[in-house]
């Protein structure tokens, strides 16, 4: 038991009614979970208001409620607070509840449209490379050293993120690696951690449906790096052209990398074919495992940041050199027969893009390229139809099918999709909205050499529709067909 007034270090409190001096048991922001002794933070949603839920958490026994308005009726058992921003408040109050954890061990936070699950999960396994305790916060999973758990979300509510973090605390853990989502910032799912640094990968169309202009969602991404302290390092892509722009503000050391232009830590690609890349970071040349430019990008942040944080350069090379390829991430297979089979979560134009042009880099003009791919339902309707475009003008074959369609109607959303095809590209176009059969049919189209891209769900191991997920694994199910198909 922690008191009130503790919790509320460091939080502007505009008015307050009842007693600080209370002892508190938990924080929630969901009056669902409140029990007796509880304190509830009512925050607008994007769907309810959570202050219409302050009687109900009261009822289920919260004995302090944080608002920013006050109600009408107060109960004199209760301790209103009244703040500016609640869940500003909420992530603060999160900190303190578990005593700062991230002020106990070394954080940084990876932003950007794509290459953010890329770049921590590699993080996490360089460092556990190098004899660390090491945690991560990612799409994929949550790592507190060996423990896994399961992840909601890219970057979790400021509660969640804070008890995990005490755990690594507890673990040990010196140094932890987490994903920093446009959401997340915007929510204050981040306020107030203590970081040690911060990476930008890249801005590209994404999530336009929450925030309404590319300019909003920029600006959204460069907080992050305006909050970040003068202790920190900001790391940026300055081949992006929103890399500059990110560290306008910041007041954290300034650090760049990249590809094209000048810039602190440089690399330079020397081959580039189906079993990795041959780099040049800096002036030494290291064989990776993962492939495409992208990646060059993501091994070269690694680099930066695994610098930055203090490991050894030789040590740090060879670590590099033994990184195996995320899951969901151009993962593939090769059957017996010769098809190369690879799941990607590319659910972006851009990633979508980037994809594709390391497939064709790499593969002979001889082979065909057949992509099944999808738009998740309830997210930016924009994106599709350039989607659509770019899966049908860099592919040989492609089927259209179904992602996520949750609360949509599956053929609408494909219908969104071919809307960007060309005319002259409509003929290497089919659209099977069953994702099992149009991955089927991808194995039946295929001949020995072809390559099948299955884009948008990667590691994921559900489909949901209507809000129940069924058991749905790409990777599982392309092998399975392959192998079918070899009786
Ligand atoms: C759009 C969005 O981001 N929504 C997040 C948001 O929910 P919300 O604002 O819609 O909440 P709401 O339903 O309006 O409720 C408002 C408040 O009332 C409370 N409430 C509600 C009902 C009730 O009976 N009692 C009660 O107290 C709720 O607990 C909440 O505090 O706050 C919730 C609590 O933190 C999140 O779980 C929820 O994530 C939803 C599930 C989601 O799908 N989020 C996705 C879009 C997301 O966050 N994605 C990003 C990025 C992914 C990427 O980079 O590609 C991520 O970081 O995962
Ligand atoms: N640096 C990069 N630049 C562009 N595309 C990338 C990069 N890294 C990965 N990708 C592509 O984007 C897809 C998503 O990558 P990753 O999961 O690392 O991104 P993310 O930022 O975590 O995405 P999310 O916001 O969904 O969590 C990959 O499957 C790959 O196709
Ligand atoms: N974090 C992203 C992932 C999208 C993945 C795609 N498979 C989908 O379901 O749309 C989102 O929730 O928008
Ligand atoms: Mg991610």
């Amino acid at each position: 038991m922690i008191t009130l007034k503790d919790i509320l270090y460091k939080v502007t409190l505009d008015t307050v009614i009842g007693s600080t001096n209370v002892m508190v048991r938990n924080i929630h922001f969901n009056s669902r979970s409140v029990a007796i002794n509880d304190v509830f933070v009512a925050v607008k949603g994007t769907v309810v208001d959570g202050h219409n839920y302050i009687d109900a958490a009261i009822s289920q026994g919260a004995i302090a409620v944080v608002c920013e308005v006050i109600p009408a009726i107060t109960k004199k058992e209760v301790t209103y607070i009244k703040v500016d921003d609640s869940s500003r408040a909420l992530a603060i109050m999160a900190s303190n509840f578990y005593g700062n954890p991230s002020e106990n061990l070394k954080l940084v936070g990876v932003t950007g449209t794509n290459g953010k699950t890329t770049i921590a999960s590699l993080l996490y396994q360089l460092f556990k490379k190098a004899g660390f305790k090491v945690g991560l916060l990612s799409t994929v999973k949550i790592m507190v050293d060996n423990k896994e758990f399961s992840a909601t979300h890219t970057t979790p509510d400021s509660l969640t993120i804070n008890a995990y973090l005490k755990q690594m605390n507890d673990e040990g853990v010196e140094f932890c690696f987490m994903e920093v989502s446009s959401h997340g910032i915007d929510q204050n799912r981040t306020l107030g951690l203590k970081f040690e640094g911060g990476i930008f990968t890249n801005l590209s169309h994404d999530h336009l449906d929450y925030h309404n202009s590319f300019a909003e969602y920029r600006d959204v991404k460069k907080r992050f790096f305006d909050e970040l302290p003068n202790t920190a390092f900001a790391l940026t892509n300055i081949d992006d052209k929103n890399g500059s722009i990110m560290l306008q503000n910041t007041k954290a050391k300034q650090y760049s990398y990249a590809l094209k232009s000048y810039a602190d830590y440089k690399a330079q690609i020397l081959e580039n074919q189906f079993n990795g890349l041959l780099l040049k970071l800096n002036d030494s040349e290291v064989w990776v495992r993962l492939i495409g430019t992208f990646n060059a990008y993501n091994i070269l942040a690694i680099f930066a940041c695994a610098e930055l944080l203090g490991l050894e350069k030789d040590e740090l090379l060879r670590f590099i050199s033994e990184l195996e390829s995320v899951s969901g991430r151009f993962q593939f297979l090769i059957s017996d027969e010769k098809i190369t089979a690879i799941v990607d979560y590319a659910h972006t134009p851009d990633a979508l893009q980037n994809v594709l042009e390391t497939i064709n880099d790499i593969r002979t003009k001889n082979e065909n390229l057949i992509t099944v791919v999808g738009c998740g339902g309830d997210r930016d309707k924009t994106k599709r139809p350039k989607m659509g475009h770019i899966a049908s003008a860099l592919s040989t074959k492609v089927i259209f099918t179904s992602d996520n369609p949750r609360t949509e109607v599956p053929e609408k959303i494909i219908d969104d999709i071919e809307k960007g095809v060309e005319a002259q590209n409509f003929k290497k176009t089919m659209s099977i909205v069953d994702r099992k059969q149009a991955i089927k049919t991808a194995c039946q189209l295929a001949n020995p050499n072809d390559i099948i891209l299955i884009a948008g769900k990667g590691h994921e191991t559900y489909q949901e529709v209507n809000g129940v997920r069924t058991d749905f694994d790409d990777f599982k199910i392309v092998k399975e067909f392959l192998k079918q198909l070899q009786k």
